[in-house]
């Protein structure tokens, strides 16, 4: 098993090739990071085989593989994308021996938290550096409203201890931020809890869990901003289909935008309505982004997109948008940062607490490459270079352990005049592996060069 203490790996650099890079071809990018998370925590809580192809080998759902293996569930390794999970039942988990570690994913520690709130044992919680940054606050008190007993860090923050043996009672809560992740955990306490337990959100998020969990025969009621479900009932086993991920296809959506001579299709991309907002963005700036060969598989709707060269304005970005873009705004940055005129981002404050504060660190990153660029409170004002075809110039970026961040300073290469060097792209492994070699082979131009000895 993993712990916290095991050696760091290796740190990895990129460097951009300057060059006048054509972003082309037809791809598929690896599995949907959400979807792969949900479909090991609810496999393993069904009743009966689930089986899942196009899972993500990213470093943040084999993490959530790896803890559900801890508490004994049989889950086959994964070989490309083909996973099989042999569930235990809503009560069949077991007391691991370890704490249990999930790295980087504040997805694996928000929504096991209220699936562990509901065990008989206690367990920990624990990830890395950057996750032990970020906010658990924010499912400690649902979690605590419900009759859970969890005990964190100073300021809430991970590791959780999360004592098992408590009596869970429904609870309706009102989501005081919109997060999918909060949504989620409190809807997957409900399972254990006693009554119908109900949650509102300001505004929508992603409904992967709701999704799965009808999916997986658990009824769950939606009413406008509310989705409730009652406890004690079961999940039956199903196969699961997981769609490449729209949050990773954004990256050569981006690329393809900016670059000349650009014709580049992404194939069977997860287009559920609550994750479209980049492609809404972007299209709002000029982008000619169109959809093929719509089809649903396993309850989400996929399709082929097809994305080329455009001239983008900048635009106000719709707060409504927001949280339907939400991990998308790093490249949605980079392709203000090439358009006609100023982007205004308002309403995102949530981007400060990912896995780095990505209004910061993007902003410091484009000025660093001659962008104008503000950091506002809640979001970010963007002066565009405009169609110029190698606006950027030379520059030294620290991801600041943020896949999403080493990702966008990459298909920023493609528009400067000089090399972009871009540490800490060892984190990219979370969300995409095999980044580097499918953008060059899209022609993107990148130099990876992996350096030994500790993280950067
Ligand atoms: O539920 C999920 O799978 C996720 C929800 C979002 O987080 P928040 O709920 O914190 O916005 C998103 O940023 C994250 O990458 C994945
Ligand atoms: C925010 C993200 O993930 P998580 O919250 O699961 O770490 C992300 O992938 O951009």
């Amino acid at each position: 098993m993993n712990t916290a203490t095991e050696p760091a790996p290796m740190a990895v650099t990129y460097i951009t090739q300057p060059g006048r890079a054509k972003i082309q071809g037809s791809i598929r990018v690896p599995g949907d990071k959400s979807i792969s998370h949900r479909s090991i925590m609810l496999g393993a809580l069904a009743d009966g085989t689930t089986e899942i192809t196009g899972f993500l080998q990213g470093e943040d759902s084999l993490n959530t593989l790896r803890c559900f293996r801890a508490m004994g569930v049989e889950i086959t390794e994964p070989v490309e994308g083909r996973v099989r999970v042999n569930g235990v039942g809503l009560h069949g988990l077991k007391a691991p021996a370890h704490p249990l570690y999930v790295g980087n994913s504040g997805t694996s520690m928000r929504l096991m938290a209220g699936i562990l709130a509901g065990q008989s044992f206690d367990t920990v919680l624990e990830g890395d550096e950057s996750l032990s940054r970020r906010p658990m606050k924010r499912v400690i008190d649902p979690l605590t409203q419900m009759g859970a007993v969890i005990e964190s860090a100073e300021g809430g923050r991970s590791p959780l201890t999360i004592r098992g043996g408590q009596r869970l009672r429904a609870i309706e809560y009102t989501l005081p931020m919109a997060s999918a992740q909060v949504k989620s955990c409190v809807l997957l306490a409900g399972l254990y809890a006693e009554g119908k337990t109900c949650v509102t959100e300001p505004a929508p998020t992603r409904d992967h869990t709701e999704r799965m969990l009808t999916g997986f025969g658990y009824p769950v009621a939606r009413d406008g901003s509310t989705a409730c479900l009652d406890g004690g009932g079961q999940l039956i086993a199903r196969q699961i289909d997981v769609p490449a991920d729209i949050s990773s296809a954004a990256f050569f959506m981006v690329a393809a935008s900016i670059a000349p001579e650009a014709d580049i299709t992404l194939e069977h991309v997860g287009m559920n309505p609550t994750r479209t907002g980049v492609i809404d963005i972007l299209k709002l700036m000029g982008a000619d982004i169109t959809l093929h060969n719509p089809r649903e598989v396993g309850g989400e709707p996929v399709a082929d997109v097809k994305i080329r060269s455009a001239k983008l304005r900048g635009i106000d970005i719709p707060e409504a948008l927001v949280p339907l873009a939400i991990d998308e705004f790093p490249a949605l940055f980079v392709a203000a940062a090439c358009a006609e005129g100023r982007t205004v981002l308002t309403g995102a404050e949530e981007l400060r607490v990912k896995e780095s504060d990505r209004i910061a660190v993007m902003a410091d990153g484009l000025n660093k490459l001659g962008v104008e660029a503000t950091a506002t409170p809640d979001g970010m004002i963007i002066q565009g270079k405009g169609a110029n075809s190698q606006s950027f110039g030379s520059a030294e970026i620290w991801s600041q352990g943020d896949h999403r961040i080493a990702m966008s300073f990459a298909v920023a290469g493609l528009r400067s005049v000089g090399t972009i060097t871009i540490h800490n792209c060892e984190f990219v492994e979370t969300s995409f592996p095999g980044f580097a070699d499918l953008f060059r082979h899209c022609g993107g131009g990148l130099v990876d060069q992996l350096v030994t000895g500790e993280r950067a």
